[in-house]
């Protein structure tokens, strides 16, 4: 245990470096939480990028990197509903008057006596001793009082006022939920929309969107894939095991596994990539690929299933699971990324995979100049990773609706070069981890309207048959969803030249 004492989490307090501002020395963990939270707001930063190195340098690990995280992602996901809670305690001040850091500091604390439900004392004390560190005496008495307010009401409680006070008639659910559950209202309201376009009934989809918002909130648990051929699943869980816990089944890839805990870098098949981390949507989608039915031989006249492309491959995820099928099959794999990081990124992810089958070409996939080259084409297009929110805390306080229109422009950009580039009887897989019906309905129904070369498969029946689990889908598109599925938002629409 290192030094300092217990606060009332039960970790250690008192391990941050010594203060120069006369008081306590603030909590390591809760000083790590604040500096990756101003980072995130003055340098545009990526929490899970910035959070795990400032935890290795400094040796925060166990309960405390535990601690850190929860705090640090917490409070980005529920920043709407910590700043009206805040704006209800700070008497006439308005947040927006408040000094940046302040703000941070109260959200912290809020977080901890709302969310993380720490004994008040410790968070009000723990809080005022970080801002004393960061930010001086001066606003020590005001976060201890704005604190201590916070906590007079308990989290439902406040959660039923601002129900009652956001939508007193109970006729404008998304401007309720936006709050109570912390989104932005355009995309609350696009969430709605993407909900009643797959299917839901507009009567039902204000609750669903409640479950699906709340999905958002929680932290998505770790999946990992046993990359077909390199290692089996259950050698996989018995490694799982063996460093931490007996892994659950995935519930839907038949390659999945879900290890519950430990951190599965340890894991020797990850880290010679023979598995990897993917979200299990991820998993689905591809396997969709691989299987959807061909129609016709292959443009050279030989065997009709030996080349395949992967449009936009970094990280590599995809690309990775793919790439083990094609070398099962004898198949080829073209790995195309634009930025060169990432395909560096993809090099890394495909380095289990023996090597002939996956040539890496860093470029534009609007500019492959293949026409009708490949058997199946992969499109996980960019786009505003609206459906994978649960692993970017920060991610919706950062996107902006102005974002849909140049996304839609690429994507329809790439689902045309994707089609040119597949032979007649080919499939292309459209992909998103958007359920943004600009990214993906409107994307391929665009495509549809111009084109008189593709024909629209069952992406629904598809998944259908590689999934181990019915995913209860109604196609053609498949629309997976975290409150129903557990995974990602994943959108597939598979479509086959003609
Ligand atoms: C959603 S990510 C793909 C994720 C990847 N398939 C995986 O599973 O790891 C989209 C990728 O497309 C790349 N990209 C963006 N514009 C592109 C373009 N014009 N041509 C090729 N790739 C592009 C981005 O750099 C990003 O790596």
């Amino acid at each position: 245990m290192s030094r300092g004492q217990r606060d009332g989490s039960g970790r250690t307090r008192g391990t941050g470096p010594r203060s120069g501002a006369g008081g306590p020395a603030p909590d390591a963990a809760r000083l790590a939480a604040y500096e990756v939270l101003r980072r995130v707001a003055e340098s545009d930063a990526y929490a899970n990028l910035v959070l795990p190195g400032l935890l290795r340098e400094r040796g925060i690990t166990g309960r405390d990197a535990a601690f850190a995280t929860e705090l640090t992602y917490g409070t980005l996901r529920l920043r709407a509903r910590y700043d009206a809670v805040l704006s209800r305690c700070t008497r006439d001040r308005a947040l927006s008057s408040l000094d940046p850091e302040v703000l941070e500091l109260l959200r912290l604390g809020t977080h901890q006596i709302l969310g993380m439900r720490v004994p008040v004392h410790a968070a009000v004390s723990e809080t005022v001793a970080l801002t004393r560190e960061v930010a001086g005496p001066a606003p020590t008495g005001m976060v201890n009082g704005v604190l201590r307010t916070v906590s007079r009401t308990a989290p439902e409680a406040w959660l039923e006022r601002l129900v009652e006070e956001t939508d007193p008639d109970g006729t404008d659910p998304v401007a309720r939920l936006s709050v109570t559950e912390s989104h932005p209202e355009w995309i609350t309201r696009a969430l709605r929309q993407s909900l009643i376009a797959d299917g839901t009934e507009p009567a039902g989809a204000d609750a669903e969107l409640a479950d699906l918002l709340a999905a958002d909130n929680v932290p998505a648990p770790v999946a990992l894939v046993a990359r077909p051929g390199l290692v089996e699943v259950a050698d996989l869980a018995a490694e799982c095991a063996r460093e931490s816990r007996e892994p659950e089944p995935g519930r839907w890839s038949p390659y999945a596994l879900i290890p519950g805990s430990g951190d599965p870098g340890r894991l020797g098949a990850v880290a010679r990539a023979a598995a990897g981390v993917q979200d299990e949507g991820s998993q689905l989608v591809t396997l969709a690929l691989a299987e959807a039915p061909l129609a016709g031989p292959a443009v050279d006249g030989g065997a009709a299933d030996t080349a395949w492309l992967d449009l936009c491959a970094g990280p590599g995820g995809k690309a990775a699971l793919l790439g083990a099928l094609a070398h099962q099959r004898g198949t080829e794999l073209l790995a195309n990324e634009v930025a060169p990081h990432r395909a560096g990124l993809v090099r890394g992810a495909v380095a289990a995979i023996p090597a002939g089958t996956v040539e890496i070409r860093v470029g534009d996939g609007r500019e492959l100049e293949a026409p009708g080259r490949f058997d199946r084409v992969l499109v996980d297009a960019p786009c505003t990773g609206l459906g994978a929110l649960r692993r970017r805390p920060e991610a919706r306080w950062r996107r902006t609706p102005a974002d849909l229109a140049p996304l839609g422009t690429l994507q329809r950009e790439l689902l045309a070069a994707a089609l040119d580039a597949t032979r007649a009887g080919g499939v292309v897989a459209y992909v998103t981890c958007s359920p943004h019906i600009a990214e993906t309905q409107l994307v391929v129904d665009d495509t549809l309207r111009r084109r008189d070369d593709v024909e629209v498969l069952d992406a629904a029946e598809i998944l259908r048959g590689v999934s181990r689990t019915d995913p209860l889908l109604s196609g053609p598109y498949a629309q997976l969803w975290p409150h129903r599925h557990g995974t990602d938002a994943m959108f597939l629409a598979l479509l086959r030249r003609t």
